[in-house]
């Protein structure tokens, strides 16, 4: 798509590109119309446009409305000569590049050939992910929800000293979450060392985290060094830190502050250097308000902090897990391949997973052995069969429903404006009668 409010600029823009089918736009109300009917993988846009021709404001209001409705869109930013402020500002928003202007085409259209590559490798990225079903090393998911925790997980990675808390219910996936993390990170070569505050009593917790030194008290027959230092250039995740008894949470505080640790019985300081993950499903702000969990720790620990969703708000990834794990429980229990029938990938989709994906695994693992033949029922699983046939399911209606509902959503946002409904559906006028007589939806309602 060519934004530019100079008709004979426009052409010439347009002869330039001849290689491409180009759409033209000429202001910001019309580029946004195009974007949404067509959407241009790559954008050339002027900053002036009207009706502040001769500043910048229209053209980054509209810059940012097309990167917040369409992120992947490469827009190449056309400016003033000497214009680097303007430029800078611009690429800051998300612009894949800017011109000066007056331009030469066959520069420019080398710029537009790399923004299409890009965007091309960007689908294909995307779109093999999405295939093979893993968002992140260990994690199965479809959800959008998930995938974009995966996402942030992703970004945080590169993050090598930026503590992270993951929060979520029971075996929601925040132990596969946080060694994802460390795989991904520039720690991956260390150890990833784990600790359940929650499982070891209190009065060891101390010794495993910070060690101890010989004869620091009795039974202390050798020196020993704590989770902490093992963890030493690598990850150390600190799970159900919700549990750590007020003592330790000091002396947690003072070593994620001066990054040192004193073994018990010891006199010296030993820097260590890790990233700190840590999780919990408890609810750390209310623990903080009952005066349970030191709210500065909290500030250390939570730079970063991830919601994890639990399964029964990720819908169709109950039944991607079950499928994964039916396969993986088959063969290694030599039970050649596996499936499961009908009503019991209905049952799993229905059931709410209380105990979430461990739950799920558990029960899949459980079924697989008691299955009679190659197939697991809803009765091996030990879930009731819902009523709801699976063809209810086709892939048609659920479209239909979808497409139903956004336009009578859209339609009551804009208030029954027909021309203005039909541009935020990225549809033209007749299409959106049509729709609206299939699906029986009036103007006024
Ligand atoms: N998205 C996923 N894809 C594949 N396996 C998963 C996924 N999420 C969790 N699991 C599996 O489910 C089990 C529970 O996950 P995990 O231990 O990470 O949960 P958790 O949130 O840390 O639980 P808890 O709070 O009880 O410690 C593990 O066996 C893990 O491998």
């Amino acid at each position: 798509m060519v934004v530019e409010d100079d008709p004979a600029l426009q052409k010439q823009m347009r002869w330039a590109f001849d290689d491409y089918e180009t759409v033209l736009a000429s202001d910001r109300e019309s580029a946004i119309t195009q974007l949404r009917r067509h959407e241009p993988p790559v954008v050339t846009m002027d900053l002036g446009l009207p009706p502040d021709p001769d500043g910048v404001s229209e053209g980054f209001a509209l810059l940012q409305e097309m990167l917040s409705l369409a992120p992947d869109t490469k827009v190449i930013v056309l400016t003033g000569q000497h214009d680097r402020e303007n430029a800078v500002r611009a690429v800051g928003l998300g612009a894949y590049d800017f011109f000066a202007k007056p331009f030469e085409p066959e520069l420019l259209t080398l710029t537009i050939d790399r923004a299409f590559r890009l965007y091309d490798l960007q689908r294909e990225n995307t779109r093999l992910k999405a295939a093979s079903g893993a968002a992140l090393e260990g994690v199965l998911t479809r959800d959008a929800g998930m995938l974009k925790v995966c996402r942030t997980v992703e970004k945080v990675a590169s993050a090598h000293n930026v503590t992270v808390a993951l929060l979520g219910e029971s075996g929601t996936g925040k132990e596969v979450l946080a060694r994802g993390l460390h795989t991904l990170s520039s720690r991956a070569k260390e150890r990833f060392v784990a600790i359940n505050c929650a499982a070891i009593p209190d009065t060891l917790l101390e010794a495993e985290l910070f060690g101890y030194e010989k004869g620091a008290f009795t039974g202390a027959v050798k020196q020993t060094p704590g989770k902490i230092e093992t963890a030493d250039k690598g990850t150390l995740f600190l799970d159900e830190i919700g549990d750590l008894p007020m003592p330790l949470q000091a002396k947690l505080l003072r070593f994620l502050q001066e990054r040192v640790i004193e073994r018990i019985g010891g006199r010296s300081e030993i820097p260590v250097d890790v990233r700190v993950v840590c999780a919990t499903h408890q609810n750390l702000k209310r623990l903080i308000e009952t005066g349970a969990f030191r709210e500065d720790l909290y500030y250390r620990l939570a730079e970063i902090v991830i919601d994890i969703p639990p399964l029964r708000d990720r819908p169709g990834d109950a039944s991607l897990l079950a499928h994964a794990f039916v396969q993986r429980f088959a063969s290694e229990n030599g039970r050649g391949t596996m499936r499961l029938s009908d009503d019991a990938v209905s049952a799993i989709e229905a059931h709410r997973w209380p105990g979430n994906v461990r739950e799920l695994e558990n029960c899949v693992k459980r079924a697989v052995i008691m299955a009679e033949d190659n197939r697991v029922t809803a009765e091996d699983l030990g879930l009731a069969a819902p009523d709801e046939a699976l063809e209810m399911l086709n892939l048609r209606q659920v479209r239909e429903a979808a497409e139903r509902a956004a336009v009578a959503n859209v339609l009551s946002r804009v208030n029954g404006n027909i021309a203005r409904a039909a541009e935020v559906l990225g549809v033209s006028r007749p299409t959106l009668y049509d729709l609206m007589n299939r699906f029986g939806i009036k103007k006024e309602a």
